[in-house]
């Protein structure tokens, strides 16, 4: 059964036809890398997907509810977001455990009122994902992993069924990034865990939990499938327009110009 449902559907903004003709479906569980070069619209698709953006034509039906017809803040509890458009959205000076139960809010600051065993759940939620040493840290001292992590367990606070994951991996060094596509792991083995949504600019990162991809150029899906099928030389070459060399190391994709 399909979670995500788009048909049709149009984005322009500004004059801009931004994306065109996007017909996708995602079933539960299913996690899917998005790939596509600068400017060709994935995160244009996701804010679609979260109600951020409005669609111009098209339908969309996410977890049931279909845009245009039923009530959208209900939907935007049950969708996690990683990414340096939410990260920007918080002061310096807020403490790590309270960043995390905004998550609960959908909120960038806490307005309402909030109690230690509120704060408790979100501190729970650090220990679970391995984040336990940023309690009680200032959100603006955080190196960039330890605020990717921070986001990470701020998005799992409403128990959301879909993940949305930005250039999660933006600005981390190349241990932190093995660290956090190993939480990914640890949340797709969870009963229950969210499906997977993961944009990337590198294929090295879409590791054997993600089952497909989307391929997006210029605002349009080019291809999308197994992620075996859509990683080769053939396809990405002709998805890049350029040569690449795909090669495996490790079990991992690596896209090498030629
Ligand atoms: N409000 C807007 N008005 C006009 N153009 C916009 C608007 N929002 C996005 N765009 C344009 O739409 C295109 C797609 O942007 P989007 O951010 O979705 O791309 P992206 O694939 O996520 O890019 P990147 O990999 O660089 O983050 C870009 O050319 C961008 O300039």
């Amino acid at each position: 059964m399909s979670i995500i449902s788009l048909t049709d559907v149009d984005f322009t903004r500004n004059g801009n036809q931004i994306l065109k003709h996007i017909n996708w479906q995602v079933d539960k569980n299913e996690h899917w890398a998005i790939l596509g070069l600068n400017g060709s619209g994935k995160s244009s698709l996701l804010k679609l997907i979260m109600a951020e953006n409005w669609k111009t034509s098209g339908e969309i039906t996410v977890l049931g509810t279909r845009f245009g017809h039923d009530q959208i803040p209900e939907l935007r509890a049950k969708i996690g977001i990683v990414g340096s458009f939410i990260a920007e959205r918080f002061r310096p000076s807020i403490m790590a455990e309270n960043l995390v139960l905004t998550g609960r809010y959908n909120s960038s600051m806490l307005y309402r009122e909030f109690s230690e065993a509120d704060l408790d759940v979100a501190r729970d939620l650090m220990v679970q994902i391995g984040a336990d040493k940023l309690i009680g840290r200032i959100y603006g001292t955080l190196s960039q992993g330890e605020k990717q992590l921070l986001l990470i367990a701020r998005s799992l606070m409403t128990n959301p069924d879909i993940l949305i994951l930005d250039e999660a991996t933006n600005g981390l060094d190349l241990f932190a990034k093995e660290r956090l596509l190993e939480k990914l792991h640890q949340i797709t083995q969870l009963k229950n865990g969210p499906t997977l949504l993961y944009i990337t600019h590198h294929p090295d990162e879409i590791t054997a939990d993600f089952q497909k991809i989307l391929l997006l150029r210029q605002g349009e899906i080019v291809d999308s499938g197994e992620t075996q099928k859509i990683l080769t030389t053939e396809t990405l070459s002709s998805f890049y327009q350029m040569p690449v060399d795909v090669e495996i190391v490790n079990g991992k994709y690596f896209a090498i110009p030629k």
